[in-house]
């Protein structure tokens, strides 16, 4: 009997003496094995030394469906024999480059390993398979979406050098430059290289695609206002797009307060806020100021991308928390075309094709993410985007102090107590609640609406707001605004202020069922005090003592970065980027991107090294052909 714990390689065992295979998948609980799964596997035939010989690895299929797994053995056995020698459309340098089996080889080797070495050979070949497909899809997408040569060998170029190209300052546009001056503060090291990084990309005749990721509070969007200001400053339009009419509200006004510093009135820009709730004959005014040309900065929600919204020169889509918007409402602003002059001269300069005279350019797209996720996976999400990360945080940040405690009766008696110093020390405070509503299925839960009454009595004398997702739009921006001018003290709310809310003096977060949220979730949230003077607090209430384990990590660090990947760790990507990001995550049958990150930069590189060699895949049409079986979309155009 042989017994062990389930990893990726232990789908292979070594075969032992006896005939009977037992596998197991065992999970840790506390301090004992729990048996989760099993399966038995009966060697009929030992002496049948060609299919298992004694001491080689030995593959364990899945019998499902009635499919039993020595059927499914015979099978495979028979097809590796008429599998023929040239079975692979890779090209060969790629393979060696990258120390690859080839595909026969991998095939071979995954079923019938000699050893366990040749085995995890055979595996690498298939997980880069599965992410080279990928990336090339992409990045032939994206080449065909270009008009001319020169843009597509920019386009390869800049994704094998990202780090090559940044703009110095002296060569920003002048409004730029005066925005810059007039900021109430200096731009972090980081930022400088983010906003530089842009605006290289943003003075080149090739829409640009960029992610710009950085931890909470890094300041992403006075970046994002730079490269807006660029843009402006040379004649064009900018347009900022973000998930709710809250953020639309904060970036507006946020925008507003940076204009007032600059003492240059002549060139300020003229800014509008478009979103849902705008009145419609105000709305209809600010769509006629974008037609004219007459607005030159529109801040805003889903709204921007309607139809009826024609922009005069719009260069610039930036789109907040990019994650929220499907793919397809991110790209139609690719449908704003504008006319640019500067790219029409390249061209002519350039390209084979003198038809091109007047060249109309979808607008730069700089979408921001602020939630931290590790490289591997925003090259899996967004390979077809160049990526920028802020690494730095703005100096003189109090770090928080962060508190994981058992939600028992003195554990709330305890935090009540905190919360009271806080608030008698001036300080303001996010209670933080999984649900609005109590819930029967849930009664473990506390609900937002629900407590609001009880914490009201508790803390006499202080005012407490609600805010949640089901509020009206205009609801919610009182209750923040109230929480912001300081006419309430403690705000008790869902997650909705998970992301981009900036109230610099909230000094103190509690959240309620902590164990309800990942890792990456709570930090994002955490991120929402420590941004203005005062030290920061922030308590995990853990209503079980088994998450306290897993919720440890956020007391030891604050580095998005490091927590994202150790979420991605513990709970593999879907629970990492939550529902709706990771329903854009491809499938993989055989990699896992928690630990095969360096295949997939491996995969990126060679495929733009094939692109490199044959945009248009016609020198490799076995490539082609696999591709087309493979990602038929791409290839449809789609
Ligand atoms: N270089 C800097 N020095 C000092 N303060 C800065 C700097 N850059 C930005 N800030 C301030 O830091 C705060 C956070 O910035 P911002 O809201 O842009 O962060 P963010 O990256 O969008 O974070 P989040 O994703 O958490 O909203 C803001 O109050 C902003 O004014």
């Amino acid at each position: 009997m042989h017994m062990c714990r389930m990893t990726t390689r232990s789908l292979l065992k070594l075969v032992p003496k006896c005939c009977l295979l037992i596998k197991v998948r065992t999970m840790r609980t506390n301090n004992h094995f729990e048996m989760r799964e099993y399966n038995l596997d009966v060697l009929q035939d030992e002496e049948d030394s060609s299919v298992h010989a004694q001491g080689r690895p030995y593959p364990i299929y899945p019998s499902k469906g009635g499919l039993k797994p020595n059927f499914l053995r015979d099978m495979i056995s028979r097809a590796l024999e008429t599998l023929p020698v040239n079975v692979d459309p890779i090209p060969k340098d790629i393979t060696l480059d990258f120390g690859l089996l080839c595909l026969r080889d991998a095939y071979t080797g995954i079923h019938r390993p000699k050893n366990l070495n040749e085995a995890d050979l055979a595996r690498k070949r298939l997980i880069f398979d599965e992410f080279f497909y990928l990336q090339l899809g992409r990045l032939f997408q994206m080449l065909e979406g270009l008009g001319t040569k020169i843009e597509k060998d920019g386009l390869l170029n800049k994704y094998r050098n990202p780090e090559l190209d940044a703009v110095f300052i002296e060569e920003w546009s002048g409004l730029a430059k005066i925005f810059l001056k007039a900021l109430p503060y200096s731009l972090t090291p980081s930022q400088l290289t983010a906003i530089s990084e842009i605006i290289w990309d943003l003075k080149r005749p090739v829409p640009m695609n960029r992610l710009l990721q950085g931890d909470v509070g890094c300041g992403k969007t006075v970046v994002a206002f730079l490269a807006c200001m660029e843009v402006i400053g040379s004649g064009y339009q900018a347009a900022f797009m973000v998930p709710t009419e809250l953020l639309a509200v904060q970036h507006y006004e946020h925008l507003h307060n940076l204009l007032e510093n600059m003492e240059e009135v002549h060139c300020k820009p003229s800014v509008a806020l478009l979103t849902g709730s705008t009145p419609s004959k105000q709305a209809r005014l600010i769509r006629q100021g974008l037609q004219t040309g007459d607005i030159s900065l529109v801040i805003g929600t889903h709204s921007l991308i309607a139809d009826s919204v024609e922009y005069s020169a719009l260069r610039i889509a930036v789109v907040d928390e990019q994650h929220r918007f499907g793919v397809i409402q991110r790209g139609r602003f690719n449908s704003k075309l504008y006319y640019n002059s500067i790219s029409s001269k390249m061209a002519s300069t350039y390209s084979d094709d003198s038809s091109k005279g007047d060249v109309y350019m979808a607008p730069h797209v700089l979408a921001m993410s602020a939630t931290p996720i590790p490289r591997t996976l925003a090259l899996a999400l967004y390979g077809d985007m160049s990526l920028t990360q802020i690494t730095d945080l703005p100096p003189g940040r109090i770090p928080i102090e962060t508190y994981l405690i058992e939600g028992n009766e003195s554990g709330f008696e305890k935090v009540y107590q905190m919360m009271l110093d806080e608030l008698e020390a001036g300080g303001k405070v996010y209670l933080v609640y999984p649900i609005i509503e109590q819930s029967e299925q849930l009664p473990q839960l506390r609900a937002a609406s629900a407590d609001l009454e009880s914490i009201s009595s508790r803390f006499e004398g202080y005012s407490c707001g609600l805010l949640h997702g089901k509020m009206k739009s205009d609801e919610k921006d009182e209750a923040l605004r109230q929480f912001r001018s300081g006419e309430t003290h403690i705000l008790l709310s869902t997650q909705v202020i998970e992301v981009g809310v900036d109230v610099p003096d909230a000094s103190m977060m509690v959240v309620m069922n902590s164990e309800r949220f990942g890792i990456a979730q709570l930090h994002q949230l955490r991120g929402r005090v420590g941004r203005g003077v005062r030290k920061s607090k922030c308590i995990l209430l853990a209503s079980t003592t088994s998450s306290l384990n897993r919720l440890k990590v956020l007391e030891k660090s604050s580095d998005g970065f490091y927590l994202a990947n150790m979420d991605l760790l513990l709970r593999g990507p879907g629970d990492l980027l939550g529902k709706k990001q990771s329903g854009h995550l491809p499938e993989f049958p055989v990699a896992r991107l928690e630990i095969d990150g360096n295949i997939l930069q491996e995969a990126h590189l060679s495929a733009l090294k094939v692109l490199g060699d044959s945009q248009d895949l016609e020198k490799f049409p076995d490539l082609k052909a696999e591709l087309s079986m493979r990602q038929p979309l791409c290839l449809l155009g789609d």
